[in-house]
């Protein structure tokens, strides 16, 4: 039964990719024979949009065929190092539009997951979603004291359909990867199915957003410049997500910004600036920042205040990312491409056997035509996406991290830019990545580490008397050990070279016993030999002990 539907919907695949004519997209050199007797076999079905680009043929397809190939696509628009440019422009237009289920199937799923009716957690459940995408449906209530709330749920059913389409998008890919293995070597199907796999589930279990985002709240406690809504845990599971409601203006709605007497210059400058410091303060970021994510608060609009939902993706970085980040774009608004490339050498970024030459003359290639603007006007998410191709080219392993970064930076440049057209991204940032600097290498790093290091030694610090007494006494007795192993030693040797005289005396007396018995003194020779015995018992304890 399960292989017949597995069959039914691989032909479904099947069709919507012929139907779009993706089948023309594949070079002929790769058209091997199993799959041009597949296409031959499938003579009826033919590309009915042949008027259509390639790029938007490829968007509808995936369009069609449903949430995990449309999220796909969204993931893949990311990956501009393994697609063509108008292919991903296309792919990053991907919309996410699916019919909302019914209300009665969200509480039914509420209830499942908390165990109880909603009447008796909630107020005023309306069974009207407030929206709907293609994993998580949202409705509002209130809590029993009266506070408002939204009740994220995912669609009943999703995860079945997940497992089934991304199932067979890893026996695809498995299948390419054996069929054409030069080519898949570069583009590693099986584990970018394989990455996707693990977006899905991640972004299947609602206790994941819930906990990112009591971080982010966490983070930006009492901030004048960012608010994350409130997260019940309490009536939290992984299918059920609830929170404080929010009313804000959405960040596209200009006019209503403009209307509601808001600052934009100020606001715009704070949509930087709230970026940079989960960047360099917090190293944890929101990474789904599309405009249905951002609000703009009502209140007090001449100092502006952002509203973030939907933690469900975020990104994190360490300290030498960090390093990386800041001490590069530092390189570039010096201008020093020598530098930059030193950098990615200096930090094992590319292999140690790099020509500096070279890579610093492709890094001036695709940066210097950026700096030809006015700094204003660069997009800081520009050069690094350049930067990161260059990279690649000279064999920069990618960093997911930091791709992640790279898209979140060009929402957030394209954000500030459209509230604040003269927006100067390098006059907001920079401040942040010289302080950031200061700390890491300047003399306030000494003191940061010596901070950072103060509790711990506090803390030892009443041990250290007995630690000083016990590390002396313990050197004292160590002192006594050695020479006594020393005496220990010299005697052994002493006796050892004893016993070999007495040996050797022994073979003499020995000797002569014999020459004696020879001799006939027999008597002489007789005794000689119990000499013999008695120095030879001496020598052998000795050697022996
Ligand atoms: N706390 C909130 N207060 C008010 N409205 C909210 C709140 N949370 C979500 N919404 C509304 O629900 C919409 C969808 O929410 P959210 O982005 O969390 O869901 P999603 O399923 O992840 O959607 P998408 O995939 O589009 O990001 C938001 O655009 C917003 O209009």
């Amino acid at each position: 039964m399960r292989k017949l539907r597995e069959l039914r919907r691989l032909y479904q695949i099947g069709r919507t990719l012929f139907d779009y004519g993706l089948d023309e997209l594949i070079p002929a050199r790769l058209q091997i024979w199993p799959a041009r007797m597949a296409r031959k076999s499938l003579f009826w079905l033919k590309n009915k949009h042949p008027d259509l680009s390639r790029g938007k043929r490829i968007r509808l397809t995936l369009e069609q065929l449903g949430p995990v190939f449309i999220k796909f696509g969204q993931m893949l628009s990311t990956r501009r190092d393994l697609l063509p440019p108008d292919i991903a422009e296309e792919l990053a237009l991907l919309q996410d539009r699916v019919p909302p289920f019914d209300g009665k199937l969200a509480r039914q799923q509420i209830e499942l997951s908390l165990g109880q009716p909603i009447e008796a957690l909630f107020d005023d459940f309306d069974e009207n979603p407030l929206a709907s995408a293609s994993i998580a449906q949202v409705h509002t209530a209130r809590l029993k004291t009266g506070q408002e709330i939204v009740i994220k749920v995912i669609r009943p059913g999703i995860k079945r359909v997940i497992d089934a389409d991304v199932s067979l998008m890893h026996s695809m890919a498995t299948l390419i990867a054996r069929l054409v293995p030069e080519r898949s070597s570069r583009l590693r199907p099986v584990e970018v199915v394989e990455e996707y796999r693990k977006t899905l589930l991640d972004e299947l279990n609602l206790l994941r957003e819930g906990a990112n985002a009591i971080q982010l709240r966490r983070n930006f406690e009492g901030s004048r410049t960012l608010y994350v809504p409130e997260i019940y845990s309490s009536y939290c599971h992984e299918n059920v997500l609830v929170m404080e409601r929010i009313y804000g203006i959405p960040v596209s709605d200009t006019d209503a910004l403009i209307a509601n007497g808001t600052n934009m210059q100020l606001l715009a400058e704070r949509g930087v600036e709230v970026f940079f410091t989960q960047v360099f303060r917090d190293s944890f970021f929101h990474a789904d920042m599309h405009p249905g994510n951002i609000f703009v608060s009502y209140e007090h609009p001449e100092d502006p205040q952002w509203i973030g939902i939907d933690c469900g993706i975020v990104g994190t970085l360490n300290r030498d990312d960090k390093r990386y980040l800041a001490e590069n774009f530092l390189a570039f608004f010096n201008r020093d491409y020598r530098k930059v490339a030193e950098l990615h050498v200096e930090s094992g970024w590319v292999p140690s056997d790099t020509k500096v030459e070279e890579f610093e003359s492709a890094i001036r290639t695709v940066l210097e035509p950026i700096f030809e603007k006015p700094l204003s006007e660069i997009s800081f998410g520009h050069v690094l996406l350049n930067l990161f191709n260059t990279a690649r080219r000279f064999n920069m392993a990618v960093q997911p991290q930091l791709v992640l970064l790279q898209k979140t930076l060009l929402y957030v440049e394209g954000v500030g830019r459209q509230l604040y057209p003269q927006l100067d991204l390098w006059k907001t940032a920079k401040p942040f990545l010289e302080d950031w600097m200061q700390k890491q290498v300047g003399y306030k790093a000494v003191i940061n580490g010596v901070r950072e290091k103060a509790p711990y030694w506090a803390e030892k610090l009443p041990e250290i008397p007995e630690l000083v007494y016990d590390a002396l006494r313990q050197a004292k007795l160590q002192q006594r050990q050695m020479a006594g192993l020393y005496e220990h030693n010299a005697t052994h040797h002493r006796r050892r070279g004893q016993g070999q005289y007495l040996l050797v005396m022994g073979a003499s007396t020995l000797l002569a016993s014999t020459l004696l018995l020879g001799m006939d003194e027999s008597r002489l020779a007789l005794s000689g030999m119990v000499l013999t015995l008695v120095v030879w018992w001496l020598g052998w304890r000795r050697v022996t002990q």
